[in-house]
């Protein structure tokens, strides 16, 4: 088994906020999550999409998958991903996070914990653009089953090394590694930003 060849990226969500669904946002003509798994494989060799809509990716190669436990948020996309998952530890990312960091997906390699390694900012958890260890399908199916969905309160309980904010922003200083599209006005933010410097 692969240390760290598996890349997931969630992609079951409602979208609630952002009002359509954010699979299929498109930035400057481009699927954005085309963009995204563009951008992983260069460090990946097997990218796992847990999606509801399956049939929008048939033919890019990619492994889809869908949720197993449904209706459980980002924590039964995570679960459903590291099932299929040919690697110890799989990196997870969002379908909205529009500036994935490869140099910082380095680092974390360098810094994993038994079941996986995230950030921290301040005391709280970045769940996304963190690797998780593919043993922890049971303590995801048991923490679930008590009726408790939070991917951070998880994350907490479990044996998973983290990096501090500081050390984070040396790699992305305004924090944008981690800026996620949840609603129009982020959306129309970013759009501005990117329009600002002329290019993703
Ligand atoms: N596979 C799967 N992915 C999910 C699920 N719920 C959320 N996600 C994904 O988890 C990531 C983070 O979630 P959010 O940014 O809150 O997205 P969301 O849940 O669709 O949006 P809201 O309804 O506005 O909260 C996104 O990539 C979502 O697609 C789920 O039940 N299954
Ligand atoms: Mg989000």
């Amino acid at each position: 088994m692969k240390e760290f060849g598996t890349a997931i990226i969630l992609a079951g969500g409602k979208s609630s906020r952002m009002g359509f669904d954010k699979q299929f946002l498109k930035i400057e003509e481009r699927r954005l999550i085309d963009s995204i798994i563009n951008k992983l494989k260069q460090e990946f060799q097997e990218i796992i999409i847990v999606t509801n809509k399956p049939e929008h990716y048939i033919g890019l190669g990619h492994k889809i998958t869908k949720d197993i436990l449904k209706d459980k948020g980002p924590l039964g996309g995570i679960h459903a991903g590291l099932s299929i998952s040919s690697s110890k530890y799989a990196l997870v990312v969002a379908c909205d996070m529009p500036n994935v960091n490869i140099e910082y997906i380095k680092h974390m390699k360098e810094h994993m914990g038994e079941q996986g390694c995230y950030t921290k900012i301040g005391e709280l958890v970045e769940p996304f653009c963190s690797f998780y260890s593919k043993d922890i399908i049971k303590d995801i199916e048991r923490y679930l089953e008590t009726g408790r969905r939070s991917t951070c309160r998880l994350v907490e309980r479990l044996h998973m090394n983290y990096i501090e904010e500081s050390k984070a922003r040396e790699f992305s200083p305004n924090w944008d590694m981690f800026l996620n599209l949840n609603t129009k006005e982020d959306l129309n933010n970013y759009l501005e930003q990117i329009a600002k410097e002329g290019c993703i």
